[in-house]
């Protein structure tokens, strides 16, 4: 396995490139360590496949360079880059059988017949396709043909990473999560370089220790999904992440207030000077409580959820979130707080630092 770094790496789809938006994927700095489990998390069209297709080498990035550890891999091919890939819908040979499939790729690299065998076996258990491992793979159901892709990415011990794109979208809803607990055990146990790519939040929260955040062609955040949930550095990463997403409101700022129309809310810290600059705070609703002291707001709806409720409710114009406990009883006269240890300010889409 190998540490990865993009060094300077962006990629447009145009001959010739002009404005940040001609680029699918604008400039990226960074090192997927050797060993990490990463997802990349994002909308429709954010750039995730670019980025990934430009690890494997199907795609030749128009600016910067690609390392392989300190070997610039840029100009390799797929194929000498060593990487293992899964794609969203099964790639498997029909007129094999299971366990054909799956030493295929070993024994192309002339694996002996023992190993084969062991590795083969081994992988099999892994993914629960032991029984019945002779039978062809034609036939078999879209879950278990997936089944043996991703047991044909993690069968090889050699490669430099394993790429998984969308892997779990053609598997039943019930088996996503066994799979998705089952690739992350195989990542504890033997230390795979893992870049996973989905639109789901779950799905990388759950499989990553870090998450790549994209948006609009940009890596907006990397961090443990603890690091997104408690500081999003930007926007998007607190609208995206979290269920409901952060609330953010259009404010002003001087000094240590924020001002929400006519209301006022104190900071933890005091305000750079952001003249020119789109400010908003940013505050989850788990951070928002629905109090008798407060700002005043009007509750539209109450969302009865389980453990807890989601409360819809407007502040000066703008609807917010915040949660409450099951048994919780709303005031007749609702005002809305935040905790102070959940204010965010963005400027421009953009943490600022309060120094608090
Ligand atoms: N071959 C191509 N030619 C031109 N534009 C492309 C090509 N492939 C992707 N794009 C554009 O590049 C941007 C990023 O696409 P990409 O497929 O990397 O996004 P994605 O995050 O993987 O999306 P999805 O989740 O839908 O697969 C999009 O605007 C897309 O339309």
């Amino acid at each position: 396995m190998a540490e990865i770094t993009f060094d300077g790496i962006r990629h447009s789809y145009y001959p010739d490139p002009q404005k940040p938006e001609d680029f699918a994927l604008r400039e990226i700095n960074h090192t997927f360590e050797d060993g990490g489990a990463y997802a990349l998390l994002g909308p429709s069209g954010c750039g995730k496949t670019t980025l990934l297709n430009i690890i494997s080498g199907l795609l030749h990035p128009s600016h910067g360079r690609l390392l392989f550890g300190s070997t610039d891999v840029t100009d390799l091919s797929t194929q000498e880059r060593n990487i293992a890939q899964v794609f969203q819908f099964p790639v498997v040979y029909d007129t094999m059988s299971v366990y054909d499939n799956l030493a295929f790729p070993l024994r192309n690299r002339n694996v002996p017949k023992d190993a084969v065998d062991a590795k083969v076996k081994e992988t099999l258990e892994m993914i629960g396709l032991s029984e019945g491992a002779h039978r062809k793979a034609q036939g078999l159901t879209a879950d278990q043909k997936q089944k043996i892709s991703l047991g044909r990415g993690l069968v090889r011990s050699d490669v430099n990473a394993i790429l998984f794109d969308e892997p779990l979208t053609v598997i039943d809803p019930h088996m996503k999560w066994e799979l998705r607990s089952q690739l992350k055990k195989l990542h504890r146990r033997f230390g795979y370089t893992m870049i996973y790519v989905t639109h789901d939040q779950t799905e990388a929260l759950t499989f990553a220790d870090q998450v790549v955040v994209m948006y609009e062609g940009q890596v907006v955040q990397i961090g443990t999904p603890a690091e997104l949930f408690e500081r999003p550095m930007h926007t998007f990463v607190g609208y995206f992440i979290g269920s409901p997403g952060m609330n953010l409101l259009p404010v002003r700022t001087e000094g240590r207030t924020a001002r929400i129309g006519d209301q006022s809310v104190e900071l933890p810290g005091a305000a750079p000077d952001l003249q020119g600059c789109r400010i908003d705070l940013g505050v989850r609703p788990e951070f928002t409580r629905i109090s008798t002291t407060g700002l005043p707001v009007q509750i539209r709806k109450v969302e009865d959820v389980g453990r807890y409720k989601i409360v819809r409710a407007v502040l000066e114009g703008q609807e917010i979130a915040a949660l409450a406990g099951e048994d919780e009883a709303l005031p007749a006269d609702p005002h809305v707080q935040f905790d102070p240890a959940g204010i965010n300010l963005y400027a421009d889409s953009w943490r600022v630092d309060l120094g608090a």
